[in-house]
């Protein structure tokens, strides 16, 4: 066995939003992953897989189960390189934390706190924000994939706020007004906050309405954001979410490939699909519509940024990778943070791929498929089964090669941390 190379186990989460028993991707790699301690209770949703050092869920070694981060801390030199250890200060963590999510009911409506707030909530509320870490993160749709990302333009939350009755009963008419006439961040806050911050049972009211109004003036709305509304609200019955979410956040829908980057304090709920998630490492969620889990309506009121884009600009563009080659195709996701990189590999049929070192640690995950890995050079001592669910560690400046002979689709996810 390579120390480069080498086989770990991730952790499932089974969070109640996620696909039941095996219909979940995370359930199936799961097993897959450790056949001998994780078997697929078919009544059990399966919701994450983390892949990563949190200390939340810590991937362990296949060959030994020791710790990744034990392992890491052994010789942080070689398993994140000096760069790394230079630029994020730890000698124990990966920068980043891979998931995979599979999702049968929208997720939390929910934002994530950038590194000043990050440091106070864990210092102040260290239960609901167990770490003190920002948490930008990126999805990239396995499966087709929609969520709320964003806030809609301004214009059209103005739209939905003159047609739509019971929207602007909740926001009440003064605020209502105040925006219409000139709509901007701040009167955007206002409405969200008053919105976030109305009586349960105000917002069942008119929830139960406007549910109504989705049936008998479906045009009112638009014909998807209708059946969205219907769709969630049988999720969660009478829901803030149905007006802070539905009327007020974008609805993407991401093709299988297709991605999204998220910056701390952006609101967003995951709707429906499977994806590949990377963030910085941390598990920090500011929650406050459509869940059961803490809320702190305050804070997210607070902390959002208010900016507004349209769909089209919430998705992210993969890009070439100049560092691969052979037989698949690479296609990189770069966000705009330091933390990490998601490079995609995928096989249509058999063949043979190299990727040159990066400079630094990348966790890879092989999502459909099967095949060979091993060290350039190496390959009688260092190759691994690679097989639908099977993750493995790579150490900075370590050349793969990847190898499929069995004549069908082969798709990999690496994510990497380079200074
Ligand atoms: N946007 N996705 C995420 O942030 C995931 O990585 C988190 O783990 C989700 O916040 C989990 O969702 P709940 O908090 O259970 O509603
Ligand atoms: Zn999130």
């Amino acid at each position: 066995m390579s120390s480069d190379l080498f086989r770990v186990i991730g952790g499932p989460q089974n969070y109640a939003w996620g696909k039941l028993g095996s219909s979940s991707a995370v359930a199936r790699f799961a097993h897959a992953n450790d056949p001998e301690h994780v078997s697929i209770d078919e009544s059990l949703p399966y919701a994450e897989l983390w892949m990563g050092t949190h200390p939340k869920v810590p991937t362990t070694l296949y060959s030994s189960g020791e710790k990744l981060a034990d392992v890491i801390s052994s010789n942080p030199e070689k398993y994140l390189g000096p760069k790394i250890i230079a630029k994020f200060g730890s000698k124990t963590e990966l920068p980043f934390l891979f998931k995979v999510l599979s999702i049968e009911k929208v997720l939390s409506i929910q934002a994530h706190p950038d590194k000043k707030l990050a440091g106070q909530l864990h210092k102040s509320d260290p239960k609901n924000y167990p770490d003190d870490n920002h948490k930008p993160e990126m999805a990239v749709a396995l499966t087709d994939f929609e969520a709320f990302c964003g806030f809609k333009p301004l214009s059209l939350i103005k739209e939905h706020l003159e047609k739509i009755p019971e929207f602007s009963k909740l926001v009440g008419a003064d605020i209502t007004q105040e925006y219409i006439s000139s709509p901007s961040k701040a009167t955007l806050q206002k409405v969200f906050s008053k919105v976030m911050n109305a009586e349960e049972d105000v917002v069942a009211k008119y929830a139960g309405e406007l549910l109504e109004r989705t049936k008998s003036q479906p045009e009112a709305f638009g014909a998807t954001l209708a059946d969205l509304i219907q769709r969630l609200d049988v999720q969660f019955p009478g829901d803030v979410g149905l007006f802070c979410g539905c009327l007020m956040l974008n609805h993407c829908i991401l093709k299988s490939g297709e991605a999204m980057f998220l910056q701390a304090c952006e609101p967003h709920a995951y709707i429906s699909g499977d994806i590949m998630e990377c963030m910085a490492a941390s598990d920090n969620v500011i929650r406050a519509g459509f869940t059961p889990k803490f809320k702190d309506v305050a804070v997210l009121v607070d902390s959002l940024t208010y900016s507004t884009n349209n769909v089209e600009e919430q998705k992210l563009t993969p890009a070439p990778f100049a560092r691969g080659s052979g037989d698949a195709t690479f296609a990189l996701y770069d966000p705009p943070i330091d933390e990490f990189s998601v490079l995609q590999i995928e096989f249509k049929s058999s063949g043979k791929a190299q990727m040159k070192g990066v400079d630094g640690p990348s966790i890879l995950i092989v999502s459909e498929g099967t095949g060979k890995l091993f060290i350039k050079g190496e390959e009688s001592s260092s190759t691994l089964d690679a097989f639908e669910g099977g993750v493995y560690f790579i150490a900075p400046d370590a050349e793969v090669e990847i190898v499929n002979t069995s004549g069908k689709p082969f798709t990999l996810y690496r994510a990497y941390c380079e200074a």
